[in-house]
């Protein structure tokens, strides 16, 4: 079929939007689309259809019913200097967003730190998980059949998971019972992958092998909500889940002063009554100024999946005055789940701003890309809560935006 036929008929609701590919391919389909909407709606589309990314490869894997794309500018801050024990050097950080003085104030707390010595980064924990809910006859039987998924761990990597993934291990469970349900939250580790579809994929094989061992059993959703994905939670704050990342410095006073316009004992004063004590009230899991800020620039330039910048902005934020008179200050992240690999990593702008990192893809062995990752991004978090509370401290937050941002 020709190409303004497809767009007639796509106008009048004889093909649907997503049966275009039927007729043609996916790089057509996705300009038929784009001119039906334009046509239909009667608006212009010219700079959503501006792009060098190629339909053919994210079709059927990471977009349906495409159009084109959207712009977000990228800056990038740094270098910073992480001393981790996978990110060791200087790193450029890309951040991807549209908020005037983030990448400015990222950058002014990437050079703080890096006089000061740099970063030190300690990943406390690596998990992914998935809660699938099981309907049990009563709470007895549900602890039974807890017991007996706790003490058959390899059987079940071995019957299950390591039938449908090469990277993907189970390497435990924390049962929730709750009157006759049972919720199975199962731990892997996912490599380089931030692990999703790997754990879902998994969890629905478990789920046969459970079946199977008790026919009075009801496995009734994948998903029992006590992953927990995707929603603000006290579960992966206490827990953890994806990478657990801490990141601390030291920043001599002078560094302080010079550079942040402020003092060891402000920063210390506003964190403690900002981040804390206003966050407690507020009954927030973001014990912090703007985790989110940073956390966000980066999945949105990196290909992760932004709807868990969520568990990515909770977290603990500390500054303290040291002896000496200098600045503490670290951030605790319990909920970073990113990848270097699946997903969003493979479309070729994304995996351009990991490369800048020098994180795009598998690492060797396996795993150690995404931990390198987890660190920086820690890291570069770090540099966005120090220059913020120096901003909030000095008075200087209104000018910066009056300056930066409109
Ligand atoms: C804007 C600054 C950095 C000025 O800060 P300054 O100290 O006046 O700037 P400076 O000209 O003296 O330069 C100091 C350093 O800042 C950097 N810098 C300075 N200007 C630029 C620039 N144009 N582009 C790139 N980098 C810049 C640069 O690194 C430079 O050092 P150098 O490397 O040259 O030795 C500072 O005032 C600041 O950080 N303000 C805070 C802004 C901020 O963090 N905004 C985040 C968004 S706020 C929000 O969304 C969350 C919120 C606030 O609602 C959450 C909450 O409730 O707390
Ligand atoms: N299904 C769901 O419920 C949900 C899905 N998502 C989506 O899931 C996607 C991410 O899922 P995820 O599982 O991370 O990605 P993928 O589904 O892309 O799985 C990763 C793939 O990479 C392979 N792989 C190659 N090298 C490595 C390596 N070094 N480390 C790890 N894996 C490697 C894996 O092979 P192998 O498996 O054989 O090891 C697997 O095929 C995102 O698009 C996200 O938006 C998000 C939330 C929920």
């Amino acid at each position: 079929m020709e190409f303004e036929e497809l767009v007639e008929k796509v106008v009048k609701g004889e093909i649907k939007l997503h049966q275009v590919e039927k007729y043609t391919d996916k790089r057509t389909a996705t300009e038929v689309r784009r001119k039906a909407l334009e046509k239909k709606l009667g608006v212009k589309l010219e700079h959503i259809g501006h792009y060098s990314i190629d339909p053919e490869q994210l079709i059927g894997r990471n977009i349906e019913n495409m159009i084109g794309v959207v712009q977000i500018p990228m800056g990038v801050a740094g270098p910073l200097k992480i001393n981790g024990e996978y990110a060791k050097g200087e790193f450029y950080i890309p951040l991807a967003t549209t908020e005037g003085a983030l990448v400015a104030s990222v950058n002014r707390g990437c050079s703080a730190l890096t006089e000061a010595g740099g970063v030190k980064t300690t990943l406390i924990d690596d998990k992914m998980t998935r809660a699938p809910l099981l309907k049990c006859p009563d709470a007895r039987r549900a602890r039974e059949v807890a017991e007996w998924v706790k003490a058959n761990i390899d059987y079940i990597q071995e019957k299950a998971v390591s039938k449908v993934t090469r990277h993907g291990k189970l390497r435990g469970v924390k049962p929730f019972i709750v009157g006759n349900n049972l919720y199975l939250r199962f731990e892997f580790e996912t490599g380089d992958a931030m692990g999703m579809n790997m754990v879902t994929i998994s969890s629905e094989e478990i789920m046969k092998v459970i079946e199977e061992e008790f026919p009075d059993v009801k496995y009734l959703a994948l998903s029992g909500n006590l992953c927990v994905d995707k929603k603000p939670n006290a579960m992966n704050f206490i827990n953890g889940r994806g990478k657990t990342v801490i990141a601390e410095a030291i920043i001599p006073r002078e560094i302080v002063e010079r550079k942040l316009k402020t003092t060891p004992e402000l920063i210390a004063e506003v964190n403690y009554r900002k981040n804390l004590v206003g966050s407690a009230q507020a009954g927030s899991y973001g014990f912090n100024a703007h985790f989110g800020n940073i956390v966000g620039a980066i999945f949105l330039a990196t290909g992760q999946d932004e709807a868990q910048i969520t568990e990515g902005s909770h977290g603990i934020t500390l500054a303290e005055v040291t002896p000496e008179g200098d600045l503490y200050i670290s951030v605790t992240m319990p909920s970073l789940e990113i990848g270097t690999v699946g997903g969003g990593t493979r479309v070729p702008t994304q995996r351009e701003a990991l490369s800048i990192m020098g994180v795009a893809g598998g690492g060797d062995p396996p795993g150690t890309n995404a931990k390198k990752f987890a660190e920086i991004v820690a890291g570069a978090v770090l540099a966005g809560e120090l220059s913020l509370l120096a901003a909030i401290a000095a008075k200087h937050l209104a000018k910066a935006h009056k300056e930066l941002g409109r």
